[in-house]
């Protein structure tokens, strides 16, 4: 019998490059007359975690809808600054919205499967708007690797036809994570991914992220500030004072933001003294 050597130091899935790196340069943002962003800027390294935080109103989800073309949606809603995905800008003219979409992928705050479509259905349902063609194997294939990459597949792997709307609301959150996978993005932006789940349920989309974080660049907004310290490994706090517009008062690797921030109001926010 021959051995096949094997470099156990070698990590399974490779690291992400610089291409994954998410840059947002002076992005300001208005929903009509009024501005809610005022030029932000904030790199979100590749392989990252990056949590935003602050209280309610200061621009947030708003700024992260920039990062991904979803806020140009909103009627009334515009825009001034770059955002970076790699070295190239999504808001370059040149480039279609649908190539930021797919590569800069989206888990909303409610899990919003498609109730009455299967399980397998829901998975693939991103290929299909993008026009992705698939043989059958490849496409169980991409089932299983997405829904174990979210966390799901020894839950469901015997009930994949059955409606995405009969799995329990955290089930449902994974759901959506991997059909967001399905397209294999670069980065996933997840706007408080958790707040209608119960605890035992927020600990595995947490354990989750956890896991993805090394193929994936993730960006989350969270008001829980114990979640924000246990899956980022950058925070930004965001304020918007007295109806001026949001912006960053201070950003940073998490464990100082925590233990050591620099501004007085980081301080008073991460230690619930207001928000
Ligand atoms: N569709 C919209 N039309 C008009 N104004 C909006 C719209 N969405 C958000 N805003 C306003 O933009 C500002 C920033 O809102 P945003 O939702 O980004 O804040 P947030 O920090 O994510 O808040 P929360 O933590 O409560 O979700 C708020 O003043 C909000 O009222």
């Amino acid at each position: 019998m021959t051995t096949i050597p094997v470099d156990l130091t070698r990590p399974m899935v490779p690291p992400l490059d610089g291409q994954a790196t998410i840059d947002a340069r002076a992005v300001s943002a208005w929903f009509g007359e009024r501005k809610v962003l005022d030029r932000v800027s904030l790199v979100m390294p590749a392989g990252t975690v990056t949590a935003l935080i602050g209280p309610s109103g200061c621009g947030k989800s708003t700024f992260l809808r920039t990062l991904n073309r979803m806020h140009e949606l909103i009627p009334g809603a515009s825009l001034a600054g770059e955002v970076f995905l790699g070295d190239k800008d999504i808001y370059d003219p040149a480039r279609k919205l649908t190539d930021a979409r797919k590569q800069i992928g989206m888990v909303f705050q409610k899990p919003n499967p498609f109730p009455a479509m299967s399980i397998y259905d829901n998975v693939l349902a991103g290929l299909k708007l993008t026009g992705v063609k698939a043989s059958r194997a490849e496409r169980d294939d991409l089932v299983e690797q997405c829904l174990a990459k979210a966390g799901l597949w020894l839950e469901v792997r015997d009930r994949l036809r059955s409606p995405g709307g009969a799995l329990s609301g955290g089930q449902q959150q994974r759901l959506c994570i991997a059909r967001s996978l399905a397209v294999r993005p670069k980065v996933l932006l997840m706007d408080e991914p958790c707040s209608a789940l119960d605890p035992t349920s927020t600990r595995r989309i947490e354990q989750t992220i956890g896991e993805l974080a090394h193929e994936v660049t993730i960006v989350i907004v969270t008001h829980n500030m114990q979640q924000a310290a246990r899956v980022s490994q950058q925070c930004a706090f965001f304020l918007a004072e007295q109806g001026t517009p949001g912006a960053i008062v201070e950003a940073g690797p998490t464990e100082k933001i925590f233990s050591a921030p620099v501004d007085p109001r980081t301080s008073d926010y991460v230690h619930g003294r207001f928000g």
